[in-house]
């Protein structure tokens, strides 16, 4: 049978995105979603992520890796679903969806997506790294050379390694750039691999830096390694609230596909 998909990227963080209001797509086969996910088999994508209806807001989103399983909060996918039901005249400017991680403001200008992710309670911050869930878990680590560093192999120890182990975890490797920009590279859990950018992941480094005091500014810029995203933020007594991640959301082409 021939199936309609739309394909978006977020700073070359790409997803695969299926209108499910009708709820005919198969949650559970996790073979299909890695196929679909595949870059020589399949369309290609970081990960796939089906628009549903939803009782208490105006859509919902159910993001899975491009492993084929279901995972936490996805940024970059929550910016580009925002574009798709933009897109689907779902609403017009401003609209609030469900997620796996509860209710999510945004509002769309000209391609622009700005994206209210939950709040920050807990920044646990080590000797070498510091570990906090803006959605999905992170790992994010200060490193000097970072256009040489080898992201895939340093990124996959930590992820499998103590204490994550087989729950895993994302791992964001950091430089600073100046006092409110950093650039980063991550290491995505069910990707096993760098993707070119990660929602969830620069909002980690932005509330991450903050904490460290490596800047004191409330709008962070963040450089990766598909283009450009700013995270603003209120600090609270115990964390971070009011927590916004800001960029673009690209249509890349609508298909068909055979499964
Ligand atoms: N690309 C994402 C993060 C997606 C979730 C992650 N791979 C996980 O399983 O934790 C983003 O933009 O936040």
């Amino acid at each position: 049978m021939t199936h309609t998909f739309f394909k978006y990227q977020g700073t070359g963080n790409d997803f695969v995105f299926i209108d499910n209001r009708k709820e005919l797509f198969n949650k559970n086969n996790t073979k299909l979603i890695a196929h679909l996910c595949n870059r020589r088999f399949g369309i290609g994508a970081d990960g796939l992520i089906l628009l549903e209806n939803d009782e208490d807001a105006d859509f919902k989103m159910v993001y899975f890796n491009a492993d084929g399983n279901e995972s936490t909060m996805c940024g970059n996918g929550g910016r580009c679903i925002v574009a798709f039901a933009n897109k689907l005249n779902i609403f017009k400017n401003k609209t609030t969806f469900n997620a796996i991680d509860g209710l999510h403001e945004a509002t769309i200008d000209n391609g622009f997506v700005k994206l209210k992710m939950k709040d920050v309670d807990d920044v646990e911050v080590f000797k070498d790294y510091v570990f906090l869930n803006t959605g999905s878990p992170h790992h994010v680590t200060l490193v000097e050379n970072i256009k040489e560093y080898n992201v895939k192999n340093e990124g996959a120890k930590i992820r499998y390694g103590a204490p994550y182990n087989k729950v895993g975890t994302n791992v964001n490797f950091v430089k600073q750039i100046d006092s409110e920009t950093f650039s980063v590279r991550t290491y995505e859990r069910g990707v096993e691999d760098e993707t070119l950018s990660c929602g969830t992941g620069v909002t980690a480094v932005a509330l991450a830096m903050h904490t460290l005091e490596k800047t004191n500014t409330e709008v962070v810029t963040l450089n990766v390694e598909g283009g450009t995203l700013k995270v603003s933020f209120e600090k609270t007594e115990k964390g971070y609230k009011n927590i916004w991640l800001q960029g673009p959301a690209t249509l890349v082409f609508k298909g068909e596909i055979e499964w």
